[in-house]
């Protein structure tokens, strides 16, 4: 056995030196360039390389944190919720986060989230691609890129949920966001965000996701054009989904989640905290960075999950299973298995079912569902459905696939085939009635006001006399 030899004058020292060096060894995985890691709910540790062994042993307060290290507890649950859900972070940082001059109001023509004045419109809607401008006509970083779609509900009671589409082409210099009003779960569909927060650094590009949670501080820095999706829930946290009869595994399993690892930057430097807090921005100015945490430790924390590792399980034998099975995320509501939002992926996989009309069906659904495209072409519609687009198909709306695709599968001779291939579409679904904002309605320019047109050709094949009709 190699005998490691520590340099260290105490042996309790040099015991908790061996410790970290350990901790450091096998713990965090390398990806991107980056060191994650891997889980998804659980109890984390993390400390900077600089200072490995910056986390006071066997308590949170000490009179003295080591390296003259501030104390702070992030908490992301009432102090008294019960133990299974109970989530807190606390952090060992330069500056306490307190040392900031006043929020004022922050200027931003479309986020601060109001719904509640525009006429409800129960048609189903679709968007075009959402532009992005060019860096050289509009400059804009991922907080003013920020445009509310539609929501439900009030931050302020703690309830509901919103859609936000971000279009962005550089970065956050000097700024850093914060949502007291709920959690992030954020998808890019074009460009990489080089994510920066107080647990570390996070890389996130199209085909993967990222959650960041009520109350922490992150920048985001883009090396393009870039675009992507925002779900917001404001009652509580996602989970993953129970999985009942399937077992112990399959789809998202916790293990493909990944949380960064402590990195802290000591600039003393002018920032800008914008913080969306009942629905509105403000900001407030300090003189360090924000990102300043040397060492943390907790279970409440931002991760990332790559789609491509969903476990798909479907139907082998007859039927189109409901998309509930493709649940990736849920953010419950208190009403047992009603969803405040799931997010639902319709990854690549095998159709196999016999029999069956494998598209989905027509339906009309007593939740809401937002759909957007990351890449390729949804099954349901083969055309209008974009990537950088989106849909909104509300309570109680019809729909269901265009008559293209009705005429397509109900023809198709059903032997095993590959479903989605380079495709990565997903749904909001909420039970919460979304209602959609002006920019949503108007302001954003991409309505498709075309798209009731893709049922219009579906006609009647009923035939009382020939139970065998040809469709
Ligand atoms: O409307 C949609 O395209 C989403 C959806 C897919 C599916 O397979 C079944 C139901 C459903 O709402
Ligand atoms: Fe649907």
């Amino acid at each position: 056995m190699k005998i490691l030899t520590v340099p260290c004058n105490s042996p309790f020292k040099a015991y908790k030196l061996l410790l970290s060096i350990f901790a450091m060894a096998s713990d965090p995985a390398k990806k991107d360039g980056l060191l994650y890691q891997s889980g998804f709910g659980n109890y984390f540790r993390s400390a900077d390389p600089r200072c490995p062994d910056a986390l006071p042993e066997g308590q949170n307060n000490p009179q003295t944190c080591p390296y003259g290290l501030y104390a702070e507890q992030l908490s992301g649950t009432a102090f008294t919720a019960p133990r299974e859900h109970n989530k807190r972070t606390w952090f060992y940082r330069i500056r306490p986060s307190v040392i900031h001059r006043p929020f004022t109001t922050y200027p931003h023509g479309h986020f601060p989230h109001n719904w509640d004045g525009t006429p409800p419109n129960p048609n189903q809607l679709r968007w075009m691609p959402f532009p992005i401008p060019s860096a050289t006509e509009r400059p804009l970083d991922f907080v003013d890129g920020l445009h509310t779609l539609c929501g439900a509900g009030d931050p302020k009671v703690r309830h509901g949920c919103a859609v936000h589409i971000f279009t962005c082409n550089r970065s956050m210099d000097g700024k850093a966001f914060c949502n007291s009003d709920g959690d992030l779960l954020l998808i890019p569909q074009q460009g990489i965000l080089y994510i920066t927060t107080e647990f570390g650094k996070l890389t996130v590009g199209p085909g993967e996701i990222t959650v960041i949670q009520q109350g922490m501080r992150f920048a985001v820095d883009v090396a393009g054009p870039t675009r992507g999706y925002v779900l917001e829930v404001f009652d509580n946290h996602f989970q993953l989904p129970q999985l009942g009869l399937i077992g112990a595994n399959g789809l998202a399993n916790p293990q493909d989640f990944w949380t960064p690892v402590a990195l802290y930057d000591d600039a003393v430097k002018p920032y800008r905290i914008v913080n969306k807090f009942q629905g509105s921005l403000f900001e407030a100015t300090q003189d360090h960075s924000p990102f300043d945490v040397v060492a943390w430790h907790g279970n409440y924390v931002p991760y990332k999950y790559a789609l491509q590792n969903f476990v798909v399980i479907n139907s082998v034998s007859v039927d189109h299973i409901d998309p509930s099975i493709f649940t990736v995320l849920t953010c419950p509501s208190d009403k047992p298995g009603t969803a405040i939002a799931d997010f639902v992926i319709f990854p690549p996989r095998w159709g196999v079912a016999e029999n069956t009309f494998r598209p989905p069906y027509y339906h009309r659904n007593c939740m809401s569902e937002f759909m957007g495209l990351i890449v390729g072409s949804y099954e349901a519609k083969e055309g209008g459905f974009l990537p950088g687009g989106a849909s909104l198909h509300s309570i109680g709306t019809p729909h269901g696939p265009d008559a293209e695709s009705f005429e397509k599968a109900s023809l198709a001779e059903l032997k095993p085939q590959r479903v989605a291939d380079g495709t990565m579409a997903f749904m909001f679904e909420t039970s919460l009635s979304l209602a959609v904002t002006k920019y949503g309605n108007e302001e954003c320019r991409t309505v498709d006001e075309k798209y009731f047109e893709c049922w219009q050709p579906l006609k009647s094949y009923f035939d009382p006399k020939n139970r065998n009709a040809p469709i």
